[in-house]
């Protein structure tokens, strides 16, 4: 699992640790993990060009005792002081007793350089870069080196992944101690680049539970159902469709197709598309109306393509877990959410999240870590908000949100969110909690289209049949 901190529980670990080393250790082991990551990505360290833009606080500091640990080992190392007067003392010393220099024109230096560390702000940075950071930041993005952000890309936020204004956009980042949950949230991922880890020794003075978590290869593994000998199809689960009319059938067979490879041991088909699904999938069982005689189900899926089509009622009424997407999410009563007996799991995109919370999309889009948390509290309901990165976030709110770290943008394809709904509800008929077969399916899907697309355009059809795939290579050490 790869856990993400806030900045509040970072510093306050921060603090922990430094009560008991010498002053200045920490400062000095971040610089030399982030000297480690940047002789890497120079490959030759000897008569490289880098450049550090500094600013006034504690990451400028960083960047500078990396510059004079990469002046030793024979780079040309000069500094650009946002603040003049203002940067880390010591750090500043440090450079230029080693040999490094301050620029007496940024813009030059920055048009030569190889390597260009991001020290203008870290975890203490708000609201995008301030004027005076901004041309140097474009400057850095324009000039072909090499950029990467210490701690994180300065401009972006911390805790959310918001980016207010303008930020460096990083080839790599060296984040120290903990992933800052904004790191692994969109907008600011992306502004990221890959990022490394760098250990300073706050692992044992981190909290159990962090605010955000990625599941890896393992951890999913470990949740996938996994038929024992003496299963039987109902011992495995049974999950319910209702899904497509007759203006959208094709959604009820992708919705189909996902929950037959969701580890459900059948799928039950009620709705308008019967023929469709049946044309294609003659292994689906489909029922006439209304849904609560169709048979037992361990979860319902309902909304895929659905349209005016009756059903989301019926299906809430039930006492098994209900997975509601799409046109199911329309006008939606929390009161029915709240009152239901068993768990419900919502899985809107941005648009249906932002019409659920009364609010504009770009508000959905700009705030996702806010935006998820704010529909699981209003629902009481576990929700999945898609999109760049998808989050799961849990109604206790004590629980860490899932962020999904396999999805790709070929992943914007009419159809999909219909294979990740069959697909997650299949994994909730097999008997995950909301919490993980939300996050579970994200990560199957994810995979799947990865896999399945090489960098080329994938349909929604081609995810759900590279889902086999991508649970085999989940579980395959
Ligand atoms: N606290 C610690 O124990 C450690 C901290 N470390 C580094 O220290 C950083 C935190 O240092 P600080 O608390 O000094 O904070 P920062 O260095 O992140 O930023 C604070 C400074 O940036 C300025 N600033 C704020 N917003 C700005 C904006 N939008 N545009 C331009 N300038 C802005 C502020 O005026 C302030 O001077 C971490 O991110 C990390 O890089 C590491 O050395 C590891 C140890
Ligand atoms: N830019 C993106 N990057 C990664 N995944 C995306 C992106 N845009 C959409 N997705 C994913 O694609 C799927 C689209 O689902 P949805 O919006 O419901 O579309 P549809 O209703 O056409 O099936 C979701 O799994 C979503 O997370
Ligand atoms: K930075």
């Amino acid at each position: 699992m790869r856990l993400g901190y806030s900045v509040e529980t970072v510093r306050a670990a921060e603090g922990e640790l430094m009560a008991r080393l010498p002053e200045g250790a920490l400062m000095q082991r971040a610089a030399a993990g982030l000297a480690a990551a940047a002789a890497g990505l120079l490959g030759r360290v000897y008569g490289a060009r880098v450049v550090l833009l500094v600013g006034s606080g504690d990451n400028g500091g960083d960047a500078l005792y990396a510059g004079a640990r990469l002046v030793r080992r024979g780079a040309g190392v000069s500094a650009v002081l946002i603040t003049p007067g203002r940067a880390h003392t010591a750090g500043l010393a440090a450079l230029l007793r080693a040999g490094g220099r301050v620029a007496d024109d940024p813009y030059e230096v920055l048009a030569a350089a190889d390597l260009v560390l991001d020290g203008i702000t870290g975890i203490g940075g708000h609201g995008g870069l301030r004027p005076d950071a901004v041309p140097l930041a474009r400057a850095a993005h324009g000039s072909g080196a090499v950029v990467l952000a210490v701690d994180l890309p300065s401009g972006v936020e911390a805790d959310t992944g918001e980016v207010g204004g303008e930020a460096v956009r990083a080839d790599a980042t060296v984040t120290f101690g903990a992933y800052k949950t904004g790191l692994l949230i969109d907008p600011a991922r992306e502004y990221a680049g890959a990022v490394r880890l760098v250990d300073i020794g706050l692992g044992p003075h981190l909290p159990s539970v962090p605010e955000l978590e990625a599941l890896q290869h393992a951890d999913v593994a470990h949740l996938l159902p996994v038929p024992a000998a003496e299963s039987d199809k109902y011992r495995r689960g049974v999950v319910g469709v209702v899904a497509g009319s007759a203006r959208y059938p094709g959604a009820a067979v992708l919705a189909v197709a996902g929950a037959l490879r969701g580890g459900a041991g059948a799928v039950r088909y009620v709705g308008p598309g019967s023929d469709a699904v049946i044309a294609r999938f003659p292994e689906a069982l489909v029922h006439g109306w209304p849904p609560s005689k169709a048979g037992r189900v361990q979860a319902w899926v309902v909304g895929p393509g659905l349209g005016d089509s009756p059903g989301v009622d019926e299906v809430l009424d039930s006492d098994v877990p209900v997975l509601v997407d799409a046109d199911g999410l329309r006008g939606l009563d929390p009161a029915v959410v709240r009152a239901r007996s068993a768990p419900t799991l919502l899985t809107p995109h941005a648009g249906e999240a932002a019409a659920l919370l009364g609010v504009a999309r770009e508000e959905v889009e700009g705030t996702r870590l806010a935006s998820v948390r704010a529909l699981a509290a209003k629902y009481g309901a576990t929700v999945l908000l898609k999109g760049s990165t998808t989050l799961v976030a849990d109604p206790d709110p004590r629980r860490a949100v899932r962020v999904n770290p396999t999805g790709t943008s070929w992943l914007a394809t009419a159809g999909s969110g219909d294979v990740l709904s069959g697909l997650t509800g299949s994994l909730l008929a097999a008997g995950l909690a909301p919490l993980d077969a939300g996050s579970v399916g994200a990560y199957l899907h994810g995979l799947a289209a990865r896999l399945v697309s090489r960098d080329a355009p994938v349909s929604a059809h081609d995810v759900a049949t590279a889902l086999p795939q991508a649970w085999r290579d989940t579980t395959t050490p």
